[in-house]
């Protein structure tokens, strides 16, 4: 049978990668798809073509990426150029040629996947999406097939390799973190703008993926809380370890009673946790199922290998798919298009979690029991409190707390109150907790 002819949009980390393993396992991969693989037509903005040439073989190379995706002889499109736009018109523009797709670019789906997968489906074409969230981690394929059986309580992942390489290197090599992040860039994890990985928005992007394949919502990113790395403190990362947790940066995306939580921000975790300890580059994601119980995703996070592993699967799936009635494929978001719900992303307000609380308090009697008071009269109870030494010559303490399960809203009023105290200073560090058990 004649071999499928993939049209591949940018060459650089990923598509590099991609070019590496379609040629090094060709073989392999043709008996597994029931067809060759050749890569027919190749663009990129810039690139370079002895490099290019040494990975593998490609039939014609240009950097007019729309003419590839109106390339006639190509019957699969992969979009490994990133960002919204062109990124987006190409898409679309593939799927209106009816070429099925596959692409690595969450802040594409997360943002534009509702468009992209209501005009594929009206094509009859496949959009596949696995190198998107957790890079070469196949949860994309646990979730709408392997876990199909079950409704899903909670998904916690470490989903941005980049933010967790910074925050271990900080944590077991003191290491700077402007310099962790230039070795990130250096190493093809980071996005184009770094400030995705470290503000935690490409989290987002993928969290938003998450949310929508567990519970059968559509893609809401504009709904996803959002904080990142940045404010991490070491003294922090230090007083965490003291008290048996580690700080992770974790998406979160959990069925609540009246609503859905999908939130991505630093979080506290009992040390003895298999993903308090998943470090560097990889990621990991948790999801429990209320058949199933926890199941724990573990892999590379970004890379150019792992990545073009996702991508090349994607590629298989959609070679093995080509003979299959539109109707009887896998949905785009695991449910199918006519089923979604309506179910609301709860605001942030009204999100309940646990809390370490981090103070600077004027070291005198009474100033303890007047915060214990606030928190009280807020119905916040304490789970823990430490007082930390002075600085020498300092008259404020560090005072670290551990606090019960609260909603939001109520944590809000007391640091307010808390912080309006003369005997405090400065503002409260805030760093949420989970147990991720149940
Ligand atoms: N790097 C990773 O580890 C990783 C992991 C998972 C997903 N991703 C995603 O994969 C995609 C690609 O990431 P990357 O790290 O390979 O990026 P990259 O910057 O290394 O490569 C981008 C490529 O696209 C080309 N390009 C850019 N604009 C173009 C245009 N208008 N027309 C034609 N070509 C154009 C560039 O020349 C380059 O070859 C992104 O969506 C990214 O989020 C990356
Ligand atoms: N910049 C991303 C790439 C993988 O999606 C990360 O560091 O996780
Ligand atoms: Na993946």
């Amino acid at each position: 049978m004649e071999p499928v002819n993939i049209g591949l949009l940018g060459l650089g980390t990923v598509g590099g990668g991609t070019v590496t393993v379609l040629t090094r396992n060709a073989a392999e991969i043709a008996r597994r798809a029931g067809r060759g693989i050749r890569i027919a037509h190749a663009a990129a903005r810039s690139y370079d073509a002895d490099t290019i040439a040494g990975l593998g073989e490609i039939g014609r190379i240009g950097d007019d990426a729309f003419a590839v995706v109106d390339d006639p002889d190509v019957d699969i499109v992969v979009e490994l150029i990133g960002g919204y736009s062109p990124a987006r018109e190409l898409v679309l523009q593939a799927i209106a040629n009816g070429k099925h797709v596959v692409t690595a670019n969450k802040a594409l789906i997360a943002l534009h996947g509702n468009e992209i997968f209501a005009a594929a489906q009206a094509r009859g074409v496949t959009v596949a999406f696995e190198a998107a969230v957790a890079g070469g981690i196949p949860i994309i394929k646990a979730l709408r097939e392997g876990l199909a059986a079950n409704h899903i309580d909670w998904i916690a992942g470490i989903i941005n390799g980049t933010g967790n390489f910074i925050l271990t290197e900080m944590r077991d090599k003191g290491r700077d973190f402007a310099d962790v992040l230039a070795e990130a860039q250096a190493l093809g994890y980071a996005e184009a703008d770094p400030t995705f990985d470290v503000e935690g928005i490409d989290a987002a992007h993928k969290l938003t993926i998450l949310g929508s394949l567990a519970f059968g919502i559509p893609l809401q990113f504009d709904k996803t809380f959002t904080e990142g790395i940045s404010g991490i403190e070491a003294q922090d990362v230090a007083y965490a370890g003291e008290l048996g947790y580690r700080i992770k940066h974790l998406g979160i995306a959990r069925r609540a009673a009246n609503g859905i939580e999908l939130r991505v921000h630093p979080t506290l975790i009992p040390h003895r946790r298999l993903i308090a300890n998943v470090d560097g580059v990889m990621n990991a994601v948790l999801v429990k199922g209320d058949a199933v119980g926890p199941t724990l995703y573990y892999g590379a996070g970004a890379g150019a290998l792992p990545t073009a592993s996702a991508v090349v699967a994607d590629v298989v799936d959609v070679v093995r798919l080509l003979t299959t009635d539109p109707t009887n494929r896998v949905p785009h978001l695991a449910f199918q298009p006519t089923e979604l719900a309506d179910t609301p992303v709860l605001a942030m307000d009204d999100v309940e979690t646990a809390y370490y609380l981090r103070l600077t308090a004027l070291d005198r009697p009474g100033v303890m029991a007047g915060i214990a008071g606030i928190l009280g009269e807020e119905g916040i109870s304490i789970e823990a409190i430490q007082q930390k030494e002075p600085a020498p010559g300092e008259t404020h303490v560090p005072l670290i707390m551990l606090t019960h399960r609260v909603r939001e809203s109520g944590m809000n009023r007391a640091l307010a109150r808390i912080e309006a105290l003369d005997a405090v200073q400065g503002e409260t560090v805030r760093i949420r907790m989970e147990t991720l058990a149940g």
